[in-house]
């Protein structure tokens, strides 16, 4: 299931909207702070616990939490940087009746929950506060944040402020941005989705286990998607790209090459010549291993085909407006993205969506935090992938993929975002020793 991604202001009017229907904010944050105590309840048994109150809404939260971990039988001990500005935070501060200390007095403890900003950070923190916060962090065994580590920024996944590495992030409602980008992703330990009652729909959201195409009891192999792979001066990248594309179910995969490749299955073909006019293709890949022969990209550009353009292949785009027309996926990781459209700024998020509507075509931007974007605005976000990913080939193995899942037809979005979500599981199952040959067998497995 995919799940919607939205930022501050979406969930500012998310919440909105379910006052104006009659929930009462507190009501909201008495949701908010119990989750947050039952998640912490859930995961790390009683200890010792620090929650760290600042003057918004996630400082309530952080009341509401004290309440019940109190009531749970944790020794719980509040403190706050300063006194609840909201109501409902005033709220939250009024029903808890223990003592509250001075966040930068205050003692560590094992169990430290941040408390202090969520959603409403909109500039770096004060230097003493980020220091002690940082320091409260680094001296707990179990370091807990309420939404977001404070320091984060919700919409992009920038650190404003640096606050330290925390094992567990409670987040409400929906997941915001900054759970799925780097570098914020990475300082949150597990993030959990806590159901409090309101939600909302996005055209961004976390890409889930996808529903691929059930295969005809009937079919035929060019039903289940024939993949012309275009190879290049360096054989090894398209032979992998072609055979993920095997594995991933298309029902015929052939490669155009001037010499034969050796040690690829037999049951793709190699063929001498292009023939690209064939309309049984259900998409052409290029790119992978092309090395500087611009003449496949041209050539592959003039069938009216679906197409997947990786790696080298991106690099002789030239213009993006000359994918106008044409029906592309592109696979870039950073390098390959700025050789094609120069320095966008902006956010990660940002760029891929200028870039998706400069070129016409699903931009997958590849990374830690890959992004999937769309000309028409929709964004998939990567659950997050195992690290030794990052490996050579990986980046051809998902083109093939993808390349499969467009011609099982698919399409180019929901092919992509499949692609993804596919690659980053196999890259599980096949364990952290893995190279990039090992994703051809796990996801043959996945997909058994
Ligand atoms: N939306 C929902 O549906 C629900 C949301 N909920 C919770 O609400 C949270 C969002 O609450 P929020 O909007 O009150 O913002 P929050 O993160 O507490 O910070 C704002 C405060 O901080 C201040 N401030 C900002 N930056 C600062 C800085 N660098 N240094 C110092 N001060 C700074 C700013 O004051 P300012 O000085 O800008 O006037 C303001 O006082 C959200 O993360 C979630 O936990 C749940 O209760 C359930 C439902
Ligand atoms: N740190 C990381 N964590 C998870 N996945 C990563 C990381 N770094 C890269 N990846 C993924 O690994 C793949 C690398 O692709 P690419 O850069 O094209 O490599 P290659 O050209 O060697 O095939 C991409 O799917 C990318 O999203
Ligand atoms: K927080």
């Amino acid at each position: 299931m995919n799940r919607p991604i939205l930022t501050a202001a979406d969930m500012r009017a998310v919440e909105r909207r379910a006052i104006d229907a009659g929930t009462e904010e507190t009501l909201l944050m008495e949701r908010a702070g119990r989750a947050l105590a039952e998640a912490v309840r859930q995961f790390i048994g009683p200890r010792d616990t620090l929650v760290l109150c600042g003057p918004g809404n996630n400082g309530g939260d952080g009341y509401v939490a004290a309440r019940h971990l109190a009531l749970f039988g944790y020794p719980v001990r509040v403190a706050t940087l300063a006194e609840p500005s909201s109501k409902a935070a005033r709220w939250a501060r009024a029903q808890w009746d223990g003592p509250v200390e001075d966040f930068q007095h205050a003692d560590a403890a094992p169990i430290v929950i941040d408390c202090l900003f969520g959603t409403g950070l909109d500039r770096e923190l004060q230097p003493s506060v980020s220091t002690r916060l940082a320091s409260l962090v680094g001296q707990a065994l179990i370091a807990v944040a309420c939404d977001l580590p404070s320091g984060v920024a919700s919409d992009d996944g920038r650190m404003l402020s640096e606050t330290g590495i925390y094992d567990l992030t409670v987040t409400f409602g929906a997941l915001k941005p900054a759970h799925r980008l780097m570098p914020a992703m990475e300082r949150m330990g597990r993030v959990v989705l806590a159901d409090i009652g309101i939600g909302g729909t996005s055209a961004w959201f976390e890409i889930g286990e996808p529903a691929l195409p059930p295969l005809n009891p009937c079919g035929h192999k060019y039903d289940r998607g024939l993949v012309h792979c275009l190879a290049g001066e360096m054989p090894g990248a398209i032979s992998l790209a072609a055979t993920a594309a095997a594995r991933a179910g298309a029902g015929y995969v052939r490669i155009s090459t001037s010499r034969p490749i050796a040690g690829i299955p037999a049951s793709i073909v190699q063929t001498g010549t292009a023939e690209l006019q064939d309309e049984r293709i259900g998409c052409i890949l290029v790119g992978p291993g092309l090395g500087q022969v611009p003449q496949v990209l041209t050539l592959a550009l003039t069938a009216p085909r679906p197409i997947v353009i990786d790696a080298d292949g991106i690099g002789q785009i030239g213009e993006p407006e000359r994918l106008h027309g044409h029906d592309v996926i592109l696979t870039p990781h950073e390098g390959e993205f700025e050789k094609l459209f120069g320095n966008l700024g902006g956010s990660k998020a940002e760029r891929a969506s200028a870039a998706s509507q400069r070129s016409q075509a699903v931009v997958v931007l590849k990374g830690p935090d890959t992004l999937v974007a769309a000309p028409d605005g929709r964004m998939g976000f990567a659950p997050p992938a195992p690290p030794w990913l990052a490996t050579a080939g990986s980046g051809d193995v998902l083109a093939g993929i993808i390349a499969a899942l467009r011609a099982r037809g698919m399409t180019a979005f929901d092919a992509a975002c499949a692609g993804v979500w596919l690659h980053g599981r196999a890259a599980e199952r096949a364990g952290s020793a893995m190279i990039a040959d090992d994703l051809l067998s796990a996801i043959s497995a996945i997909l058994r």
